[in-house]
């Protein structure tokens, strides 16, 4: 099975049969392989290509600049993570990638970052403040289109329009910006290895590399072939959990580039609220299908899963 191609466009279409055809259509996809194209997503290319830029130069500074804003020294999770710093295939190699990670930048004397330290909190910015201005531009925009995506799953699982989305008030959506190196000769090809994503939904931004491999319900990966201002939509573990697996939560993997070739990808990791209680939504449970998972806090959930998957925040869990 390929990965369908969902417009935004459509979803939010005034004509209530073009909508609603959408709309079930991201619904099968959701529930068949928890990936989909998105297209027509109203953000400009203009702004995806500045986003680009601002990847571009600021992964090609050297180490010690990078390493001044290292996610390592922050307590909640915000800057520079370098190559090999994090594994997402447990059982495999660290992934040959760096990256830079932000999110919603509150302030160290606010109550939420005293209760919750390890997830909200300042951001590490780099020093150029056009860089910032990208980066905090994409998010917005970012944020418009998850909104979208978040309201029409509401509406596909019979919910009211804000069920999802009236749990973003501090969310903890995170952009990171992401270089992927070429591989040393004869060394491991896991860019990034074999995961599963946490939270809701991931909305990414990817170049015309390609790289990015989707695991199908036949077990076979599938390359999901970069499409220019399209973004990869794909459900997360909070998601199907939400869903009482209804949305499937699905692995994908990325291939280094070879020799010469550098990659750059733009996941933004849509995640709502700390406390945001998880409890396994109405249309998705019956006398035949009971809920299968305890109720837990968002914050909570995601939380342990970086645990797992960082060297320096295992060592302090
Ligand atoms: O870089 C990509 O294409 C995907 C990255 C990814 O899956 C992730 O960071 O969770
Ligand atoms: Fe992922």
């Amino acid at each position: 099975m390929s990965i369908p191609l969902i417009d935004l466009e459509k979803l939010t279409h005034t004509n209530d049969s073009t909508r609603l055809e959408e709309v079930r259509a991201l619904d099968k996809a959701c529930r068949e392989i928890g990936f989909f194209y998105l297209v027509n997503t109203g953000i400009s290319s203009d702004l995806f290509n500045k986003l680009m830029a601002t990847a571009k130069t600021y992964f090609a500074q050297p180490e010690d600049v990078k390493r001044a804003i290292d996610i390592k020294q922050s307590p909640n999770h915000r800057g520079y993570g370098c190559i090999g710093e994090e594994q997402l295939d447990e059982v495999s190699h660290a992934d040959w990638k760096e990256t830079f990670d932000m999110a919603l930048d509150l302030p160290i004397d606010h109550p939420l970052v005293a209760k919750y330290p390890k997830m909200y909190g300042p951001n590490q910015n780099p020093t150029d403040p056009a860089a910032v201005e990208v980066l905090q531009d994409y998010y917005v925009a970012a944020f418009d289109v998850a909104k979208v995506v978040l309201t029409s799953m509401a509406q596909a699982l019979s919910l009211e329009d804000d069920f999802f989305t009236r749990c973003f008030t501090d969310h903890v959506t995170v952009l990171r910006m992401i270089h992927y190196p070429p591989r040393p000769q004869n060394d491991h090809d896991n860019g990034a290895g074999a995961h599963t994503d946490y939270g809701c939904v991931t909305l990414l931004l990817q170049d015309q590399i390609g790289g990015l491999q989707v695991k199908n319900r036949q077990g076979e990966w599938v390359d999901a072939t970069p499409i220019e201002n399209a973004l990869v939509v794909n459900i997360g573990d909070l998601m199907q959990r939400w869903t009482n697996d209804e949305y499937v939560s699905t692995a994908h993997r990325v291939v280094s580039p070879v020799e010469g070739v550098h990659r750059y990808s733009f996941p933004f990791f849509v995640e709502p609220d700390y406390e945001t209680n998880v409890v396994c939504v109405e249309s998705c449970q019956s006398d035949n299908k009971p809920a299968k998972y305890e109720p837990i806090l968002s914050g909570d959930w995601i939380q342990s899963r970086f645990d797992a998957t960082y060297a320096y925040r295992e060592k302090e869990a």
